[in-house]
């Protein structure tokens, strides 16, 4: 956690897995946050949880809106007009709609929009975490009347809980959005709905990059009703593209032979170009990472013996996954290094006496 500090008091209206995660970090920071939510017990789990307290709010510095997209807009419009003096900002995933339902308002000036690239396929305040912002981008997105003190208190605001703000437009936000989490967020969820009428049998054989595809499927669907509703334009054009891509993996596919293999390596090309244009953690360039996979024995102290040898070999972890295999007394530890890195993290593990490979 970085060591800013942001002047409340705050208050939180929507004490979900967002909101508590952002009162968490502030509370930590030291920041008077008061906490509200349309059912007070939320409010009071989160209060229970160290997120701040329930008890109201005079002249709030900052209001952060978290409640779903489809009630943003209203609620903002109220609380600019119950905290006449409050700089309102809201967390919703879906921008446009909210700027144009806000602009024109009195108080319109004081309302800054922002979104923070954060989040789970949990929700409610049980499912918050208060380092759930850091490393992580945060859209910062004025409309045309937002002040440059709103903007900059919002941009404080994510800073300290360790995000890394990035301003844009309400149109920009949402068509970004629409590529790289609700487009995603559908594939996602097709995938999987693929798997509910799928045998026993077939499923049992699923390991983790099936995991990875589905994992978000398993969100609200209430929340991505009302995410993919209030985006529908740029999330169809998205779409549509894709249905273009999936017809040429068809066409290739009826083609067989060589056409098949160069209409499909095209394809499969073009994915690999588009994971290493992801960015890294912390918002820097992706680095050419490699995955080094280890056998462990699914007992006590494996995995903190695995590490000391990893840093033993003086290799620093980039990231790290767990694999149980089902029926089976080992697990698979994936472990991510940079790519020059993982041949020399496999010897040396190897010569400690562990099943390590790449
Ligand atoms: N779930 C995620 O990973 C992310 C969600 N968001 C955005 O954050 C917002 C909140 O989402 P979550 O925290 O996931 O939802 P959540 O379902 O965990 O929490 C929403 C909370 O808002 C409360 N609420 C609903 N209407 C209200 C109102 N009118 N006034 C006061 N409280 C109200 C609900 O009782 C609930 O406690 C949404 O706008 C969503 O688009 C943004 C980034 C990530
Ligand atoms: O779970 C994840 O990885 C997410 O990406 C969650 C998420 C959901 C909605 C958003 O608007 C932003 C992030």
């Amino acid at each position: 956690m970085t060591a800013h500090r942001v002047d409340g008091p705050v208050l939180v209206v929507g004490c979900g897995l967002i909101g508590t995660s952002v009162a968490l970090a502030l509370s930590d920071l030291g920041t008077d946050v008061h906490l509200r939510d349309l059912t007070p017990a939320t409010a009071e789990v989160a209060a229970q949880l160290g997120a701040g307290t329930v008890d109201p709010v005079d002249a709030p510095r900052i209001v952060v809106v978290a409640v779903p997209p489809a009630s943003t807009a209203a609620t903002v419009l109220a609380l600019l007009e119950e905290f006449p003096t409050a700089v309102v900002t809201d967390v919703a995933s879906v921008k446009s709609d909210i700027a144009a339902g806000v602009t024109g308002h009195p108080g319109a000036a004081r309302y800054v929009g922002g979104h923070p690239m954060a989040g789970t396929e949990r929700s409610g305040p049980m499912a918050a975490a208060p380092r759930l912002f850091e490393g992580r981008p945060w859209a910062v997105v004025p409309h045309a009347d937002s002040t440059d003190d709103a903007v900059g208190r919002l941009t404080g605001l994510a800073t300290a809980v360790g995000a890394v703000p990035m301003t844009m437009t309400p149109q920009a936000h949402d068509r970004a959005v629409a590529l790289v989490s609700h487009v995603p967020h559908v594939v996602s969820v097709l995938t999987a709905g693929l798997l509910a009428s799928a045998p026993r049998s077939h499923l049992d054989l699923a390991g983790p990059g099936l995991r990875d595809v589905t994992r978000v499927a398993g969100s609200e669907t209430g929340l991505w009703l009302d995410i993919l509703g209030s985006n529908a334009g740029e999330v169809r054009e998205v779409l549509t593209m894709l249905r273009g891509d999936l017809d040429r993996v068809l066409d290739a596919l009826d083609a067989g032979g060589p056409t098949l293999s160069g209409r499909l390596a095209d394809v499969l090309d073009a994915g690999r170009a588009g994971t290493r244009r992801i960015p890294g953690k912390h918002g820097d360039r992706a680095r050419e990472h490699a995955v080094v996979h280890v056998q462990i024995a699914d007992r006590p102290g494996e995995l903190s013996r695995l590490m000391t040898h990893a840093g033993e070999s003086d290799v620093n972890i980039e990231d790290i996954r767990i694999d149980h295999e089902y029926g089976r007394p080992v697990g698979l530890v994936e472990v991510e290094v940079a790519e020059d890195r993982a041949d020399h993290l496999v010897r040396s593990l190897t010569a400690r006496g562990w099943s390590a490979y790449r």
